[in-house]
């Protein structure tokens, strides 16, 4: 069953009608489509052709750029899962983009030789500052929604040196004995705001109610030229649960699959608390103030070398 997300504007300029579905979309689903968001479709064609021409590489050569403070890449079962038959780890390899915006940090990235991929550095930089302009517009508009200024997310000092990382990843699909597995287990994303890109092979998939037993998960297909917009835990802690950060996943269909997800995360020291738009005396904050940083260090902590929690299930 496929889940009927909204598809929101970001070019509209009825923009008060847009925050409207934007908070509809956040209450219901915490995932919804963003159309018209400023990242073509040419520089798009270009990062997933370069991210296939790096995850193509032998071994040891992406080995070379693995992961270290965050950024680079992560081989094939490199995120164990906690407690599941199938502990073996995610069949996914990924690479991460730190920010590229602060030259304080810049230099932290890894990048792979011109030599060896000409032009991916170019490539993966310009769309990281598309996505970046788009995330801070979908922000905006998020302030809109909940009714506070729409520079609010700037005040608050959230988009000061944002923790933004461009994370692509390759799902090899090969089925083992036919076995349906997760590409990526259940999870719900860390931060604030979560952009995907996805390359049309089918996987995505919700489950609205995260406590529900057993889960009903519902198909995300790819709309082309949309992209995938979904709510993360911060976001959730900031509007007291009144937007949902919902649980996802990707199933292996035996298909290659790849996708693109930028993580638009609130710089670390930025204090997340309730807005007060969204508690009163009879809804009282449910978690204390939390500095982004501390919260974002221990969910990665918690995970370590797993970054997902929850069990792989294979109900659909
Ligand atoms: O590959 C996808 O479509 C989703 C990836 C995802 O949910 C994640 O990396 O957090
Ligand atoms: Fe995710």
């Amino acid at each position: 069953m496929a889940a009927s997300l909204p598809i929101i504007d970001l070019s509209s300029p009825h923009r008060l009608s847009a925050a409207d579905s934007v908070r509809q979309a956040c209450v219901e689903y915490g995932f919804f489509y963003l159309v018209n968001h400023g990242v073509d479709t040419q520089c798009l064609r270009k990062v997933f052709n370069q991210s296939a021409h790096f995850f193509s590489l032998p071994l040891q050569q992406k080995m070379d750029l693995a992961r270290k403070e965050y950024r680079g890449y992560t081989p094939l079962y490199s995120e164990t899962l906690h407690v599941t038959s199938l502990s073996k780890g995610d069949p996914k390899e990924s690479y991460y983009i730190g920010p590229v915006e602060d030259p304080s940090i810049a230099h932290l990235n890894q990048w792979p030789s011109e030599e060896l991929l000409p032009n991916w550095k170019p490539s993966m930089e310009s769309l990281y500052w598309k996505l970046l302009a788009a995330g801070k517009n979908l922000l905006s508009l998020i302030a809109m929604s909940l009714n506070l200024d729409e520079d609010y997310f700037e005040k608050i000092g959230a988009l000061n040196k944002p923790a933004a990382f461009l994370r692509l990843l390759h799902y090899p699909g090969e089925l083992v004995s036919g076995e349906q597995i997760c590409g990526a287990s259940p999870h719900s994303d860390y931060g604030m705001v979560t952009l995907l890109m996805t390359d049309g092979v089918p996987g995505l998939q919700i489950s609205k109610d995260k406590l529900r037993e057993p889960q009903v998960w519902e198909d995300v297909p790819h709309v082309e030229g949309a992209l995938i917009v979904n709510i993360g835990d911060l976001m959730e802690r900031w509007t007291n649960c009144l937007y949902r950060s919902t649980l996802h996943r990707v199933m292996s269909t035996g298909k290659e699959r790849y996708s693109v997800a930028f993580f638009f995360d609130p710089s670390s020291d930025c204090m997340v608390e309730c807005f007060e738009s969204c508690c009163s005396e009879s809804s009282p904050p449910r978690f204390p103030p939390i500095r982004s940083g501390d919260y974002l260090n221990e969910r990665f902590r918690l995970t370590y070398g797993s970054e997902r929690e929850l069990p792989c299930s294979t109900s659909t």
